[in-house]
């Protein structure tokens, strides 16, 4: 094997929820590497510099992390081309949205933005790097990204990829990047794939245990990634698909899960019936492994994963005709406070939210929506509800909809609450004044199994909970 090149300065292309956390994280965790973030995103960037720390991001301990090292070795730059040139260790941590248009448009991964920042690499290096997929990416991403560095790089310059997906999920990112359950890194097994593969080691041993960094094939690594999520995902519509039985028999969905997991073998986590799940990743992951599985002629591969992303689709619109069929089977006009707008609490992140398709079938049955979430801001709601219904002029969606600065505000003259969103501020509010403003008879779904449903109908609420009997 080569001798590792030992990394003093690392640049990450992508300023986002990943690139942004990560890297900030191996700043803290490696004073002797320099770290830059770069974007090409001005006010991305500006945000992560601004003085007051109004990071573009929220996550719970992210500003310490940053105000912590900010100026000493991390810096968040505009400069993509400088950021590329000085490091020795690149990590390619841009967005790969589902496809929108062309081929295996709605299933496979967008790598446009993979593409250019690898020709950018390409273009501007004068020495040789290392460069890591961070993105989540189709199993051979990388082989194309060899071929376009390989074929523009200058004499001297030599390039090694290597794959290393990120787990850290939102809301729990700093937490998850200090006690990993696992880092993943993938090379080639050559004697310089293995030899890069150590470089990226030696940097993660700062703080991870050795036997916790796992070192596997480049196409392992990139399944890995889509292949947990995945499973993940799979977990949830499971436990969902069972919560409609629950409501069909008064079984208890709680109960359920809580004895299912109690069994070693499958255990606890990520048996949280909910009303849907969302996020940036489970579905796009999921349609990116679909469409693998079609280009691989593996039709009934395919269709088996696709279900976990068709049964989540039913669990959002099956809450949404609970609501309407419990409310006397119409809607129209009636007041509805959605609680949450984020697609799971302790992040301001909205992508994919279950809350959004919750309110465009509200908005489809003309009723009117309250919607108050503590962190996302007000432009994101109304962009979200623009593309989610693109067929009504933004005015028109905000005749019926109002953005409420609390709970308790979205909650007045209301004939229903749906809890979209975990937040524990919904869990803490003074349901007896809740009721007191409300309409009678008064309504909560709680689609995040939240609130204390007994106590509720004490006060005199009429409960109905995912994967319980209602009312
Ligand atoms: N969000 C998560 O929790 C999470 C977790 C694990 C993995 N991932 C994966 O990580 C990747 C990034 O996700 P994200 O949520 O951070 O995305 P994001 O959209 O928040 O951030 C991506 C950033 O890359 C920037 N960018 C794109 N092309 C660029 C270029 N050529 N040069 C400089 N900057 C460029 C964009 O401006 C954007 O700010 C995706 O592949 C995603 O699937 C995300
Ligand atoms: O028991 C559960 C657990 C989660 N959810 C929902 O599932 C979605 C995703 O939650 P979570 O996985 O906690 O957040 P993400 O930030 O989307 O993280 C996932 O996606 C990331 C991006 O790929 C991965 O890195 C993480 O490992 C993976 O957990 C959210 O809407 C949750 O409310 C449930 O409904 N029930």
């Amino acid at each position: 094997m080569a001798s590792p090149v030992e990394v003093k300065k690392i640049c990450c292309i992508g300023a986002g929820y990943v690139g942004g956390p990560t890297c900030a994280v191996i700043a803290l965790k490696c004073p002797h590497i320099q770290v830059t973030i770069v974007d090409l995103n001005q006010s991305r960037i500006d945000a992560w510099n601004s003085e007051d720390f109004s990071l573009p991001i929220y996550e719970p301990g992210l500003d310490d992390v940053v105000k912590a090292c900010r100026g000493r070795n991390l810096f968040f730059s505009t400069d993509v081309n400088k950021g590329i040139q000085e490091a020795d260790l690149i990590f390619v941590s841009v967005n790969t949205p589902t496809k929108k248009n062309g081929v295996g448009a709605g299933y496979a991964a967008d790598l446009n933005y993979i593409e250019l920042a690898t020709r950018q690499i390409a273009a501007v290096a004068t020495s040789s790097k290392i460069v890591v997929e961070k993105s989540t990416v189709p199993c051979r991403t990388a082989e194309s990204m060899r071929t376009i560095l390989e074929a523009n790089s200058k004499p001297n310059c030599r390039f090694d990829i290597l794959s290393n997906p990120e787990f850290l999920a939102e809301g729990t990112a700093i937490d998850d990047l200090f006690n990993p359950d696992r880092v993943l890194i993938g090379s080639l097994q050559t004697p310089e794939g293995i030899s890069a593969c150590a470089s990226l080691t030696a940097v993660y041993a700062n703080w991870v245990a050795k036997e916790r960094i796992l070192n596997v094939g480049l196409w392992s690594s990139e399944l890995t990634k889509l292949a947990a999520n995945a499973m993940l995902a799979q977990r949830i519509s499971s436990i969902n698909a069972l919560s409609a039985i629950c409501e069909a028999t008064g079984a208890n969905i709680d109960e359920v899960a809580h004895a299912v997991g109690y069994d070693s073998r499958v255990g606890p986590k990520f048996l949280k019936a909910s009303v849907g799940f969302g996020g940036s990743c489970f579905q796009k992951d999921i349609l990116n492994l679909v469409y693998l599985s079609e280009s691989l002629h593996l039709p009934e591969v395919a269709a088996y994963w696709r279900q976990v992303v068709e049964m989540n689709e039913y669990q959002k619109n099956r809450f949404s005709k609970r609501v309407v069929d419990t409310l006397f089977n119409t809607i129209t006009g009636k007041r509805i406070a959605v609680l949450g707008f984020a697609f799971k609490a302790d992040t301001g992140d909205t992508r994919e939210s279950a809350a959004i398709t919750l309110i465009k079938n509200f908005l489809n049955e003309t009723a009117y929506v309250n919607v108050y979430d503590p962190k996302v801001p007000h432009e994101q709601i109304w962009q979200d509800l623009q593309e989610a219904i693109p067929n009504k002029p933004l005015e028109t969606i905000q005749k019926q909809v109002t953005l409420s600065a609390s709970a308790m505000d979205a909650c007045l003259n209301a004939e229903a609450v749906v809890i979209a969103t975990e937040w524990k501020e919904f869990k803490e509010i003074d349901w007896q004044t809740v009721y007191d403003s409300m309409k009678k008879p008064a309504f909560v779904f709680d689609g995040r199994l939240l609130v204390d449903a007994d106590a509720l109908r004490k006060i005199g609420f009429k409960v109905t909970s995912i994967g319980r009997g209602g009312v």
